[in-house]
């Protein structure tokens, strides 16, 4: 019999966020480093000693999983890593759900009819390689990613998985998993509308389109002080001038279109050389994919013309806005009215796991608040109870998913 420990997701949160834990109270856990792994390796010992069976598959993805009476399987998670220097609770907090959904399941319910499967994705973030969705991306099948895909240390894709997943290995079995029949993620909002509404969870109605892309300029290298202003071909100058007309671009389309740089180094970065690269990212998303599409043109059209330097644009991800399957989007909505929550059915900005999961099966989300709609740094909280009114629904639903 499984033995029952009374946990609760903030401490589940504060334990796994001990891995690749910063001074500042922040995470910095980038897919498969060493922070990653031991964080993965806490997730599935701790599954296991509440009767749980483990797996990893070939991208490091985990699984956690209570055997049904039948094979039919339905999954809940979400991902592991973290952005540079975020918080403890994105992704963090879908994995601990599940897991904690789960476990009170069984231990009050007893063997489910359906397998549930909790799963703690590799990786979601896109902010160690250039591709974002790779752990779900494996489990759904839709494409794995190409192997010699460097890291900014040089460091292919491939080589990282391989280390990581060979230190799994030495402790959990290695086996590719089903797709389930259907996907459910519990995540915090990561921006300010639940709150500001005064709602203690929201219900997702569909997820964004998103793309980014990598931007590089490139000019000529050239001595600071004896190359005439009007010779040079300065990439960092022409890279300032681009972002700024791209932004005006955006408040000219206006919002929910948002747009973002977050990265740009310039080579070969000394005070007293011009730069003769610069390499930047673009972040763009809307509800719409014809918006996103509009501005990616306009876009392209500039770095074309941004002479004296010549420019790339190379998409590296292009995920399409992604709906919540009606019948599942009903089902929270009822029980959530049934169990006394005021609730909001709400758009997400931030792309998720799910929206690949959506691709092949039925799926859905629930959204606890962030405080003051902060996400992606280390102030990023969710209040406890909060968390706690989460897991309750995710269990609702899968007590009604899988009894
Ligand atoms: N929930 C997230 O923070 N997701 C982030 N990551 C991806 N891959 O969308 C993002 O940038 O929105
Ligand atoms: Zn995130
Ligand atoms: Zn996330």
């Amino acid at each position: 019999m499984t033995q029952v420990v009374e946990q609760t997701a903030i401490q589940l949160l504060t334990e796994l966020g001990q891995f690749g834990g910063l001074a500042n109270g922040g995470v910095t856990r980038l897919v498969y480093d060493q922070a990653w792994v031991d964080a993965m390796t806490y997730t599935l010992k701790t599954a296991a000693a509440q009767g749980m069976q483990v797996h990893i598959d070939a991208m490091g993805n985990g699984f956690m999983t209570y055997p049904g009476v039948d094979q039919t399987v339905i999954a809940a998670g979400s991902h592991i890593d973290t952005v540079q220097q975020g918080g403890i609770y994105d992704g963090a907090y879908g994995v601990v759900a599940a897991k904690l959904a789960m476990t009170q399941l069984v231990a009050e319910f007893g063997q489910p009819k359906h397998t549930m499967t909790a799963v703690a994705f590799s990786e979601e973030e896109g902010s160690r390689f250039p591709v974002s969705f790779s752990g779900s991306r494996h489990y759904a099948q839709v494409g794995d990613v190409a192997p010699d895909l460097k890291d900014a240390q040089g460091i292919s894709f491939d080589t990282a998985r391989r280390q990581a997943v060979a230190q799994l290995t030495g402790n959990f079995p290695l086996a590719e998993q089903p797709l389930p029949k259907e996907w459910l993620e519990l995540h915090i909002e990561q921006g300010p509308v639940l709150e500001e509404a005064g709602y203690p969870l929201g219900v997702v109605s569909a997820i964004c389109e998103q793309k980014r892309f990598t931007i590089t300029l490139t000019g000529q290298a050239n001595h600071a002080g004896t190359t005439p202003q009007h010779l040079r071909r300065d990439a960092l100058k022409a890279a300032a001038r681009l972002i700024v007309q791209l932004d005006d671009l955006a408040q000219k389309i206006g919002e929910p279109f948002v747009f973002t740089v977050g990265e740009i180094s310039v080579t070969p970065g000394s005070s007293n050389v011009i730069p003769g690269q610069a390499v930047f990212s673009v972040d763009i998303r809307h509800p719409q994919k014809t918006v996103v599409d509009e501005f990616e043109a306009k876009m392209r059209q500039m770095v074309a013309d941004s002479a004296p330097v010549s420019g790339t644009v190379d998409c590296w991800m292009d995920s399409r806005p992604a709906v919540m399957d009606p019948r599942l989007v009903r089902q929270f909505e009822s029980l959530l009215t049934q169990q006394g929550y005021q609730y909001l059915t709400l758009p997400s900005g931030a792309g998720h796991d799910t929206q690949i999961m959506n691709l092949k099966v039925p799926t859905a989300m629930l959204f606890v608040p962030s405080r003051g709609g902060i996400s992606h740094a280390p102030a990023e909280y969710t209040a406890p109870a909060a968390l706690e009114a989460g897991v309750a629904m995710l269990k609702a639903q899968l007590y009604h998913e899988c009894y």
